[in-house]
């Protein structure tokens, strides 16, 4: 193993073996304790798209609020699953499933389509900046992040984000987009140990065999994660629990990892010297 491989994976803390029935335990525990520290939050938020991470991020923050409200007694311990299409999702039938599996205390819809067209428009109109399809869907991904927090802060809620080692080693996501949330129940896992967890979890195959896309692209739909990044999750996994990839392989990850370094940090200020190094 490189001491670069070495230094990601204690960063970014991932156990080459877990117990999934203990790490379900953990996580919930921590959904718990962080409300009950901060008295003022009740309400947990998160979008729910159909893909395994916010399938299993949401069913720990439901299991957790359940727990919750039946050691308290206060019923105002409540997770909010939203789902945020833009116009008809591709795969709306996959984020009904995922919904079915949460079971979500309550559940909202919103389209966040008129609001990206509205803003596309009109730096079109008004300031002739043309926005591409790519960069539009970063304004998507942001777009739902505007929402979610809209409704945590309406009720009394933090923000769930489904980051994990496998999305933040390659930076795969958009920053301050789904980037952006209070709290990241799945630190720590990749993408296959997320996967033994939404078993043991008991959730059905076809949520956690589902191929990884952030569909965000009307040029590319559907398009998966592996050909955006150009390696697959199997790779990304193994290199993060310590195995031997290709050469090939690795060159992609760091190549990801290092170019998304500033995802991995708060705004870069005077005092800052890791974008130096
Ligand atoms: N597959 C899809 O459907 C799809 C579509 C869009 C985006 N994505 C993915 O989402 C992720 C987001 O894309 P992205 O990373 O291009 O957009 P991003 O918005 O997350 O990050 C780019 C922005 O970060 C800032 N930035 C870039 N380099 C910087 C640096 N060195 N220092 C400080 N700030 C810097 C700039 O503001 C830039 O606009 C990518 O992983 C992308 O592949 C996927
Ligand atoms: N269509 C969606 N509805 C609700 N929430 C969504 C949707 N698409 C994405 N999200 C949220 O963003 C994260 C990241 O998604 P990626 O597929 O990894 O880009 C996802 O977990 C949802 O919380
Ligand atoms: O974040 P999600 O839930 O959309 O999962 P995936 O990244 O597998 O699409
Ligand atoms: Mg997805």
């Amino acid at each position: 193993m490189t001491e670069l491989q070495q230094l990601i994976i204690r960063n970014l803390q991932v156990k080459p073996h877990i117990n999934a029935k203990e790490e379900i335990a953990i996580r919930v525990a921590f959904l718990k304790d962080y409300m009950k520290k901060h008295p003022f939050l009740h309400t947990y938020v998160l979008g729910i798209s159909g893909g395994q991470d916010s399938t299993l991020a949401g069913k720990l923050a439901q299991l957790a609020m359940t727990e919750l409200r039946d050691e308290t007694g206060n019923s105002a311990y409540q997770f909010i699953a939203v789902r945020l299409p833009y116009g008809i999702q591709n795969d709306e039938e996959d984020a009904k499933k995922a919904l079915e599996f949460i079971q979500p205390d309550k559940s909202v819809v919103v389209n966040v389509k008129p609001s990206v067209d509205a803003l596309v428009n009109e730096l079109k109109e008004h300031s002739q900046i043309n926005i591409n399809d790519f960069n539009k869907g970063n304004i998507k991904a942001r777009q739902r992040m505007v929402a979610q927090y809209a409704i945590a802060s309406q009720e009394n809620g933090a923000v769930i984000g489904t980051d994990h080692a496998a999305e933040n080693l390659t930076g795969f996501f958009t920053k301050f987009g789904d980037g952006a949330a209070d709290i990241l129940p799945l630190f720590g896992l990749n993408k296959r140990q997320g996967r033994t967890l939404l078993k043991e979890l008991n959730a059905d195959k076809s949520l956690y065999e589902k191929i990884p896309t952030a569909d965000l692209e009307e040029n590319k739909p559907m398009i998966s994660d592996e050909d955006a990044l150009g390696v697959t999750y199997e790779a990304i996994d193994n290199y993060l629990e310590g195995k031997q990839v290709s050469d090939e392989d690795r060159k992609t990850i760091e190549t990801w990892y290092k170019k998304a370094e500033h995802k991995r940090h708060l705004p870069i200020t005077l005092g800052d010297t890791f974008w130096k190094e």
